[in-house]
């Protein structure tokens, strides 16, 4: 490659041998018939050497040749000699000439593959560094908007606010972990929690225990109502979490959906109560000790239900009578009257009508020591935050608190962690991940051709359905084409009454009706038997997905969910969807795979997850529950489709 004869060269003063490099390369370029590559200026720099050019012109030369360089790329400046060169003063270009070698020959090709080589590098490292100081505005930009997100007050009551009031130990209770189990080793609970795909993190976290006679768990429970359910050996959720529960330790417990979180917050209150009223017998205007708080209307009847036949099942056998209210919007209190004249020990909830009941004084949560939120983070993105509070507000003395979902993206845990007392967190499989047991084919249909293909899409399994969508008056109008095609279906959604939203579930779950037309909000967390598929309607939400994707697939069955997309569905939706298939190993349709990630291009790490929602296809500066949050609080409205009251 020929040098590019720089005026710098012979005009440098500091090179008073005759052997100087800058001599020989001179004649190198002479003795050439013609250069490999010629530079384009190169006469016009040669010219340049023989007359005076003022400093200020030969600066903006310089300049004007750099931007050329600049604008040629990589691929130009190894057409020409070094951008760099041109812009190297005349001291250091002779210095680097000098370190080139005498040769000239070789000096030639040394010199250029050095130049070009040198110049790749800096062009890499420019490259580098505009990337980095791009991915380190982007981390900037997003611990502002988290900063904002997460400035929100602690979870706890205003009184505890307002009187500084900050527990640092947690409840003691009486249980204790059998004697084998106290004296593992942490490695050897380490190892079992790896093998059941537990991570814990907290101080001093109770050791697991993989089977409920070692729990001292009333062996009724256990031969009957824990057998009735063919339940048999825990769940890693309930392995770690029971344990915790039962050491008196507030915990976050975070595992798919089906994985039986709900008797892993449900047992540890009934054993308290019952040690409770064993120590001291519970009489009129007493209670509650302890209280679950869910986000729906049949999400709590469904916990109050299993929690009634616990106590059912312990009465049977001999033990003290636990009552158990059911506290929820639509149904009269005065039916239950009778329960909260003997006193009670729990209370199953929604919060609008728990706020609503102890406002008006018709019981107090003075000797409350237990609160389980389930769903928490819904509960949150739902609008109840300040309910919440409220509800804590009422609370006299120091309580245990659970918090339970199956998904729980980061800043929702890290909020709620400053809100309890030595926290354990336990997570099986990764917040927000969907249920493996869950098939997921993801099908793209034009919106005017749904409701026929949701007949033909009916066909794939047998019965029990869901029909999921997040619109009341499309759940009417499925349920209404339904009927008339023959098919038996129900709908609920937040706008029908008490008695329509019972008796559709009822009919459903007694396997009267095969498919179930739902709103996402109203049929949260509820465990149907054996639902063979899911359908989506239309994509809601990731986190909307995971739970509504998790009614089937449960206590270790294999379910289907078909997912209806189309150009209506946000691309930012499809590709937190991807991710999510991804990562639980289904098959990615053409139309999916086709979507590019942004950041992928950008060179940033895709799989991370926003903190805000979980979502894998988006960081948090493009999440659009943050969106809706803040549209939300600027309408001033909640999120809850009435489910909750
Ligand atoms: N140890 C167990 N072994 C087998 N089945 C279990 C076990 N524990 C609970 N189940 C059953 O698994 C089903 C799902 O449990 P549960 O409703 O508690 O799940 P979940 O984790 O709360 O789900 P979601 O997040 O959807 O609310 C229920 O039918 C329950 O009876």
């Amino acid at each position: 490659m020929a040098p590019a004869p720089a005026p710098a060269l012979t005009a440098d003063p500091a090179s008073s041998s005759s052997e100087a490099p800058t001599y020989k390369r001179r004649r190198v370029v002479e003795e050439e018939e013609e250069p490999m590559y010629k530079y384009d200026d190169e006469d016009e720099d040669e010219y340049e050497q023989k007359r005076y050019v003022p400093l200020k012109q030969r600066k903006a030369a310089e300049l004007q040749k750099i931007a050329r360089l600049r604008a040629g790329g990589v691929g130009a400046a190894a057409g020409s000699a070094s951008p760099q060169e041109g812009a190297q003063s005349p001291k250091r270009r002779a210095q680097d000439d000098e370190e080139e070698g005498e040769e000239a020959g070789s000096s030639v090709v040394k010199r250029s593959t050095q130049t070009l080589l040198k110049e790749a590098r800096e062009l890499r490292e420019k490259e580098a560094k505009e990337q980095k100081s791009e991915a380190q505005k982007q981390r900037e930009e997003e611990a502002k908007i988290l900063e904002a997100h997460a400035a929100r007050r602690k979870l706890a009551s205003d009184l505890e606010l307002a009187k500084g009031i900050n527990y640092s130990e947690p409840l003691k209770t009486s249980w204790t972990a059998p004697r084998f189990v106290r004296q593992r080793t942490e490695e050897e609970n380490t190892i079992l929690r790896e093998k059941n795909h537990i991570i814990s993190e907290g101080v001093d976290i109770p050791p697991l225990i993989d089977n409920f006679r070692d729990m001292k768990i009333p062996r009724c429970l256990i031969d009957v109502y824990l057998k009735n359910k063919g339940i048999k050996k825990p769940t890693p959720i309930q392995m770690q979490g029971l344990p915790t529960a039962f050491s008196g330790r507030d915990m976050i417990g975070i595992a798919f959906t089906g994985s039986g979180k709900t008797l892993a917050f449900s047992l540890p209150i009934v054993l308290f109560s019952l040690e409770e009223e064993r120590r001291l017998a519970y009489t009129r205007g007493e209670g509650p000790l302890g209280m679950i708080v869910c986000p729906s209307r049949e999400l709590a009847r469904q916990t109050y239900e299993g929690i009634k036949a616990m106590a059912e099942v312990l009465a049977q056998n001999g033990y003290p009578t636990i009552g158990v209210l059911l506290c929820i919007g639509g149904i009269s209190m005065a039916e239950q009257s009778h329960v909260m004249g003997k006193g009670f020990h729990i209370v199953v909830a929604t919060p609008g009508r728990l706020q609503d009941m102890l406002e008006k004084k018709k019981f107090n949560l003075d000797v409350c020591k237990y609160l389980c939120l389930d769903e928490a983070d819904r509960m949150i993105d739902m609008g109840f935050e300040d309910d919440v509070r409220n509800i804590m507000s009422f609370f006299k003395q120091q309580r245990q608190t659970l918090l339970f979902s199956a998904t729980m993206p980061k800043k929702i845990q890290d909020f709620a962690e400053q809100s309890l007392i030595r926290p354990v967190v336990i997570n099986v499989g990764r917040a927000g991940a969907a249920n493996l047991d869950v098939i997921q084919e993801v099908e793209y249909v034009k919106q005017e051709a749904k409701m026929v293909y949701l007949l033909e899409v009916l066909q794939k399994t047998s019965p029990p359905v869901i029909v999921f969508s997040d619109n009341k008056n499309e759940v009417d109008d499925i349920q209404e084409y339904l009927l008339l095609k023959g098919v038996e279906a129900v709908a609920i959604h937040g706008s029908k009454t008490q008695d329509e939203r019972e008796y559709a579930i009822k009919s459903f779950k007694d396997g009267k009706k095969d498919v179930m037309v739902a709103s996402g909000v109203a049929s949260k967390g509820l465990d149907f038997n054996e639902i063979q598929h899911v359908i989506n309607y239309s994509m809601p939400n990731l986190e909307d997905y995971v739970h509504q994707i998790g009614r089937t697939g449960r206590s270790g069955k294999t379910g289907l969910a078909t997912t209806f997309v189309n150009m209506n569905t946000q691309e930012q939706t499809l590709l937190d969807l991807k991710y999510l298939l991804m990562e639980a190993k289904q098959r990615i349709p053409p139309f999916l795979a086709a979507i590019d990630d942004p950041r992928a291009a950008a060179g940033g790490n895709a799989l991370q997850g926003c903190a805000v929602c979980g979502g894998l296809g988006h960081s948090v500066k493009d999440c659009p529950k943050l969106e809706e949050n803040q549209r939300r609080q600027r309408a001033g409205m909640s999120g809850a489709d009435g489910g909750g009251y």
